[in-house]
């Protein structure tokens, strides 16, 4: 009987198959499952046949339906394991298979491929440039170094041509993964031993003998980043009917580069636009610091306890071993602190929220009659006070004010600081404290033993510094100490911060994930519109980021925005496109609804319990299963994905909210990043959809809409 492997890029297309061709995916592996080798070849219905002038001879295609056919390369040397590559339309998949070439590496002993055709037809482009060159990329590398690493001959002398990075990045996709990604290390600067190690090592098999199988099965087996094996018929129809769950298992090259580096000197980031897999890379580097240490104790933290809970569930899924789950903490950043103060101080804590502390400041401006609005004291006191840690009046005095564009005399400054300290005292007798007081004080109290070995960060860009001093003290400075991911486009609390000034320094250690696999590119090209064109400040304060190169391969309807006379109106309309969805197959529990505050969901849910349609608050913490149209603030829209996204109240009253802009005479600068904060908001809201959005409005609408 045949043996079954599935490549990665076959779960690259599987996923976006209609139902009936994941049916008859299902019945052509299941007979691979149940025929012997002789027999699969004489089945009519899976029409195993080879492919004319293929450059690989093992290539096959089976047929799946009329239009669509399966790639697989089939074992020619008495092994048994047929691997299947990929998915696609008839002629595609004739032409795609008639091109590649899949060989053995000689040094990881893995199996890889390459578009052997392009590489021909490309090499004399390569070697024109390179005569005129002053230098080339691997010109330093001798050729045993180069072979020594597993490059073999056609792709020596194509790397022999090439100038620079930039032309190996496009260059790269044609080559052999393992080679290709060696190549990618070289061109950074590592080392041969250093990629070595990170590359040959770690993928070798070990020697288990004088004589080295080079069967195709055996090259398979030795292939675990970039292919599954299958055990059985069970295994299988676990595999095909929960591929969601195995998008989270297997990593696209760029994302198992960052997750499964073997050591980072030190912090290191990821940054990419929304879906692109941040949260997925850092729950995989969380399972290879496991693998590396098993005895490690890590820290994974993200903004949110809705995050938090879904962090873990996607962790035991992934690790699947409760010994190694009980080695990481997963919490938010807020109740990591709590608890420390909690340990170290024997009290507990009932911090405040932003509503009670925004009116405790009015109190505040109101009984000192100070000439500075609430909103302008908070953020002062955020941005400046307790982000540069400053505890003193004469600290204040000589403070920089970094991203505050209004000038403060001496004088002013010291009404300030009086407000300041009547916010302090007011807060003591209350005997209260807000989460970044507490965030600040956990920093000062950790002990060793509340301490990691390992942080690993999601949703960096909303953390606070006080809340970034905090993660500082909660892992000794190390190779591998901070690992962190984020999205400065989804920055929503305006905290802006120097990591480099924390003592946290990623600089030659920064990736960028430019592939998204959630939206459709129609759903990414309009709302990367929303953000307009200011640039946009990097996640660590070092200059800006840019969502250059971001890209989705998914294709779909375009979003739909529309305007209604009124309220009523645009919520009416609402519930027929949400009909329309679960008509369609939609369950409701992959539809979300999404407004700027919560009137307006309440107004929201109402109508649809009216029209029979179950709804839940994202904030109630739903379980994944449950059912009901998800309500949720755009703020709680953080981190969440849903295939459809209703977002409404998109009016330009609401989106920029007058009361969150600080008015641009007080200060510009604050005035910028305020309304950079609303267009994040509308921009995080609408990159959760999957497959539809829609975005409506009653009166006039957001100005950041695109035209
Ligand atoms: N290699 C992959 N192949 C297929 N799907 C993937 C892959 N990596 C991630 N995904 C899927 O893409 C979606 C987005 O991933 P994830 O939530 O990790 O992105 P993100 O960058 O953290 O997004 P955001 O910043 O918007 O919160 C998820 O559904 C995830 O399962």
């Amino acid at each position: 009987m045949a043996q079954l492997a599935f490549a990665n890029s076959f779960w690259e297309t599987y996923d976006r198959l209609e139902k009936p061709v994941k049916a008859g995916v299902r019945k052509a592996m299941a007979k691979f499952q149940q025929l012997p080798i002789a027999e699969l070849y004489a089945d009519k219905g899976l029409h195993l046949e080879s492919v004319h002038n293929a450059r690989d001879p093992r290539m096959r295609t089976i047929r799946i339906t009329d239009f669509w056919r399966g790639v697989v390369l089939a074992p020619d040397d008495g092994s048994d394991i047929f691997l299947l590559i990929n998915v696609s339309s008839h002629d595609d998949a004739y032409d795609w298979a008639a091109k590649q070439l899949f060989t053995v590496n000689t040094a990881t002993r893995g199996l890889e491929v390459r578009n052997v055709v392009a590489i021909e037809q490309l090499t004399p482009t390569l070697a024109a440039a390179a005569s005129e060159a002053p230098e080339l990329l691997f010109e330093k590398h001798s050729d045993t170094v180069l072979r020594g690493l597993g490059i073999d001959d056609q792709v020596l002398s194509a790397a022999r041509m090439i100038t620079g990075e930039k032309q190996l990045d496009a260059f790269g996709h044609f080559l052999p993964e393992d080679q290709f990604e060696v190549l990618q290390y070289l061109a950074e600067g590592f080392s041969p031993d250093d990629v070595y190690h990170e590359i040959v090592a770690s993928r070798r098999p070990a020697d288990s003998g004088s004589t080295v199988d080079d069967s195709l099965s055996m090259a398979i087996v030795n292939t675990h980043s970039r292919i599954t094996l299958v055990s059985g018929p069970e295994e299988l129809e676990e595999i095909l009917s929960k591929p969601f769950a195995l998008w989270r298992v297997y990593l696209h090259r760029s994302q198992r580069r960052v997750a499964y580096r073997r050591s980072y000197n030190g912090s290191a980031q990821v940054t990419g636009g929304p879906g692109t897999g941040k949260t997925v890379v850092a729950l995989h580097r969380v399972k290879h610091l496991l693998s590396q240490n098993p005895e490690a104790r890590i820290l994974l933290t993200t903004f949110t306890n809705a995050l938090a809970s879904s962090l873990w569930e996607n962790l035991q899924r992934l690790l699947d071993d409760d010994r190694l789950l009980d080695r990481v903490e997963i919490t938010t950043v807020d109740s990591l602190a709590n608890r420390a103060v909690r340990e170290s101080t024997g009290k507990g804590l009932a911090p405040i929220n932003d509503v009670e502390e925004r009116q405790l400041w009015r109190r505040v401006v109101n009984k000192l009659t100070l000439p500075w609005s609430e909103q302008f004291m908070m953020q002062e006191y955020r941005h400046v006070i307790l982000a540069q840690d400053i505890s003193t009046e004469a600290q204040y005095l000589a403070a920089k004010r970094r991203g505050r564009g209004s000038q403060l005399r001496g004088e002013q400054r010291k009404l300030v600081w009086r407000g300041v300290e009547e916010f302090l005292a007011e807060l003591d007798r209350r005997n209260n404290k807000t989460h970044l007081q507490i965030c600040a004080q956990a920093a000062d109290l950790i002990s060793d033993e509340q301490r990691f070995d390992h942080i690993v960060v999601d949703e960096a860009q909303d953390l606070h510094p006080a809340q970034w001093r905090l993660l500082r003290a909660a892992v000794p400075t190390a190779p591998d100490d901070l690992f962190i991911t984020g999205d400065p486009h989804q920055r929503i609390y305006d905290n802006r911060v120097s990591l480099r000034s924390l003592g946290i320094n990623v600089i030659s250690r920064s990736s960028r994930l430019r592939l998204n696999y959630r939206s459709t590119a129609e759903i990414l090209s309009w709302s990367t519109k929303l953000l307009g064109s200011e640039p946009v400040e990097d996640l660590g304060g070092d200059g800006s980021d840019s969502l250059a190169g971001y890209r989705s391969l998914l294709s779909g309807r375009r979003p739909q925005v529309m305007t209604y006379p009124s309220e009523n109106e645009e919520v009416t309309a609402l519930a027929e496109q949400i009909r329309s969805w679960t008509d369609q197959g939609v369950p409701t529990n992959e539809i979300a609804v999404s407004a700027r505050f919560n009137v307006l969901l309440d107004k929201v849910a109402e109508r649809l319990n009216a029209d029979g349609l179950p709804t839940v608050r994202v904030k109630n913490r739903p379980r994944a299963e449950d059912n009901g149209v998800r309500l949720a603030t755009m703020h709680a829209m953080k981190g969440l994905e849903f295939r459809c996204v209703a977002v409404v109240g998109a009016t330009a009253k609401a989106v920029p909210f007058d009361k969150d802009i600080t008015p641009e005479e007080l200060d510009p600068q604050q005035h910028r990043n305020d309304l950079f904060k609303q267009r994040c908001l509308l921009f995080v809201a609408c990159t959760r959809a999957r497959e539809e959005l829609t975005v409506s409005s009653s009166g006039t609408p957001s100005p950041f809409l695109p035209a």
